[in-house]
């Protein structure tokens, strides 16, 4: 088995090497070559700012408050957001002092810091330990430049690393890698009265999940397709297993899918949970959870305010200072409290991460030193969304419990693979063939892998969806949930006119509207300007080889009429989202109805995945006479795409360029035409 995980790690190590490579010289391309106001001009640096406050945060860290040269003027707009790995420096040709430079990718910054806020006027950014001695000038001026973040490929490697070099494996590795099979509790779990169920109001698929789950021994599967309670089930299992005094590690590959089962963890009584994760990171609703407020506010955490309060009120002095000799004597002392502060911090953090059964992170954030350092071990990991990350992300937390539970829908889409996603709009090279079938291999999940092995020994699926209503779940249940997915009575039949202050009309009495524009000459086209977009952060970067992206002016303008309708109808516009599959159609579609309709969520069909909206306007773009589609060849795309209305649902397309290869496109469109309110872009 040891020579199946060296083979499996080998390759995987490479893949990761490549993606982490990839992303780093496309970000490199663009911040290293361009000057910084043109870099703020486009939303990723800001020039011109001071620095004009100090103080201390978690882990002993520097949190700058950095605000425009004029005081009270604001900031330039900024695609510059909390969590973003950022470099601090003089303008070149101001007061130049020594090059730091420590990583040769990030040539002028001095020192590098995370974003912790940024608002109006001003934004934070948290420095690390004792890095954080500001040089003088930086009270002028100084640049804040966005910088490659490698941080999770980095904890990757680690990762699978060791998981390549553990002496004493637990039975999970050799199911997971060998041909032995999982083992699950030979007694009932939970008996069959139900009674034992923390949450009365679980369906039938839902209790057998958690019965799968908990009398796992080594691994098991939650298969939630759209809307179907998959964090509800989690919320039972986590119960379930706390219940029998065991730890738990609670991951998802984002932010904001931990934060989902922070805030209803948070909800137990009697649960102790802690979040972990820079707070800058956390939604606000998550954040009284987080290691950051409990070592702040804790009793246990007095003694670590006060040496805070000593160390900030040393930093205020240091600015104030006039001569070097007292300046350098003020940042001995920081530098002596920093220490100290570490140690009293570390015994809160420890006690804190200890006396919690639940302990919530992202699956890069289980990496996390605090973790690392404390002692005490966990008895089950659990991770949602786990058809979002990728194999080697899973391994940062699947090493620390010797029992794995993996929630998520491998029918919608996978892990992004950025070196994947730019080929797809750049010319066949030799090798892509190739590079294609690695690409794949990051692709499969390790949540795909183990259903593929072991298929319902160890997986269980929900099967009753509470978001749409029945004919929008159709087609998806059939062709890819084997029919077995079913509309809850409470939605199955609702539609917008159901809603209080919406009128009855064509639109929001039909679950289903087609605008068909074959024939209509309603053509695709290639967006002309690369980046006109700098509200999107990370994704405009990968913009850049974006140009290809393709647009349909004739679609955007059917989409601003029917949002239109269903707002003359009495649909609030914060209930209409309005999506499509191509970035630069994403763009013109904002550039047509955000200012008139600045409530109505306009997003890609990637971005929306985990949400829902009441009405959704899906615009596919693709209308050529060859019949390309490109990616909405990918039924887990359009998967997505179909299963985030609840009530209303109207897709725009092309059928005679759309529906002609793809299997899955061809089973909805004739779905589409035998149950939607079919229209003509004539008729609209
Ligand atoms: N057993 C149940 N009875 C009634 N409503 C339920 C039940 N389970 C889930 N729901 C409802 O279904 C909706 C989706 O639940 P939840 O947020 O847990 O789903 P999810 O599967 O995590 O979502 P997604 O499909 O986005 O992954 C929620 O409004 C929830 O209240």
């Amino acid at each position: 088995m040891d020579g199946t995980i060296a083979e499996f790690t080998k390759t995987h190590l490479e893949l990761i090497e490549n993606e982490r490579n990839f992303e780093i010289e496309q970000s490199q391309a663009l911040i290293s070559g361009l000057l910084p106001t043109h870099l703020q001009r486009l939303g990723f640096a800001l020039v011109g700012l001071r620095v004009t406050n100090t103080r201390t945060g978690l882990g002993g860290k520097t949190m700058m408050t950095l605000e425009a040269a004029v005081m009270g003027d604001p900031l330039p707009p900024t695609s510059l957001r909390s969590g973003d790995i950022v470099g601090l420096c003089a303008p070149s040709g101001h007061k130049p002092g020594k090059q730091a430079d420590k990583k040769d990718q990030q040539p002028t910054a001095r020192l590098s810091g995370v974003v912790t806020l940024v608002s109006e006027s001003k934004i934070v950014v948290a420095v690390g330990g004792d890095d954080g001695e500001i040089p003088e000038d930086w009270h002028e001026r100084c640049t804040v430049k966005k910088l490659a973040n490698d941080t999770t490929y980095k904890r990757i490697i680690h990762a699978l690393k060791d998981l390549t070099a553990i002496k004493e494996r637990p039975a999970l590795h050799t199911v997971l890698f060998s041909n032995i099979d999982p083992r699950f509790e030979a007694e009932t779990v939970i008996a069959d009265d139900n009674t034992g169920f923390f949450d009365s109001s679980l369906n039938e698929s839902q209790k057998a999940a958690v019965r799968l789950a908990v009398s796992a021994h080594d691994i098991a599967l939650i298969h939630g397709p759209p809307g179907t309670g998959k964090t509800h089930t989690i919320v039972e299992v986590i119960r379930q297993l706390a219940a029998r005094n065991q730890r738990i590690l609670v991951c998802g590959p984002s932010n904001v899918s931990v934060d989902n089962l922070v805030e209803r963890l948070g909800r137990i009584r009697g649960l102790p949970i802690v979040r972990l994760g820079h707070p800058a990171r956390i939604l606000p609703a998550a954040v009284a959870h987080s290691l950051d407020s409990q070592t702040k506010y804790s009793d246990a955490g007095e003694l670590v305010r006060d040496i805070r309060k000593e160390l900030d009120d040393t930093l205020v002095k240091i600015p104030k200072c006039k001569r070097s000799a007292e300046r350098r004597a003020l940042y001995d002392q920081v530098r002596e409290l920093r220490k100290e502060y570490r140690v009293r911090e570390a015994k809160v953090v420890d006690h804190t991460i200890g006396g919690s059964r639940v302990v919530l992170a992202t699956l890069s954030g289980a990496a996390s030193r605090d973790l690392a350092k404390n002692k005490s071990k966990f008895d089950v990991v659990v991770i949602d969304e786990a058809t979002q990350a990728m194999e080697g992300e899973c391994w940062i937390a699947a090493l620390q419990a010797p029992k794995l539970i993996l929630a998520g829908d491998h029918q919608q889409l996978p892990p992004t693979i950025k070196s994947m996603d730019a080929r797809e709009t750049k010319p066949k090279e030799d090798g892509e063939k190739e590079q294609r079938q690695s690409c794949e291999l990051l692709e499969t999940t390790l949540f795909e892998r183990v259903r593929t092995k072991f298929g319902d020994t160890v997986c269980c699926m929900l099967t009753t969806q509470y978001r749409m209503h029945a004919d929008i779940m159709k087609v998806s249940s059939e062709r890819l949930y084997d029919g077995r997915l079913v509309a809850d009575v409470s939605v199955a039949a609702h539609l917008l006119s159901d809603l209080e202050h919406v009128t009855a009309t064509d639109d929001t009495e039909s679950p289903l509207v087609f605008i068909d524009t074959a024939g209509s000459e309603m053509g695709e086209s290639a967006e002309s300007s690369d980046i006109s977009d700098t509200s999107t952060g990370n994704r405009q970067v990968k913009q850049l080889g974006d140009t290809d992206s393709k647009l349909n002016k004739g679609e955007a303008e059917l989409t601003l009429l029917h949002v239109d309708r269903l707002i003359a109808a009495g649909v609030l516009a914060a209930d209409i989202a309005v999506i499509s599959p191509y970035n630069a159609q994403v763009r013109l579609l904002k550039s047509m109805i955000r200012d008139k309709y600045p409530e109505v969520e306009i997003g890609s069909v990637d971005g929306f995945q985990g949400r829902e909206k009441e009405a959704v306007i899906l615009s596919m773009v693709r209308s050529n006479g060859a019949k390309e589609i490109g990616f909405l060849s990918d039924f887990r795309r359009i998967n997505v795409a179909i299963t985030r209305a609840r009530r209303h649902l109207c897709v725009i397309a092309d059928s005679e360029t759309v529906s002609v290869r793809d299997p899955f496109l061809k089973a909805l469109f004739k779905h589409l035409e035998q149950f939607a309110d079919l229209r003509y872009p004539d008729q609209v």
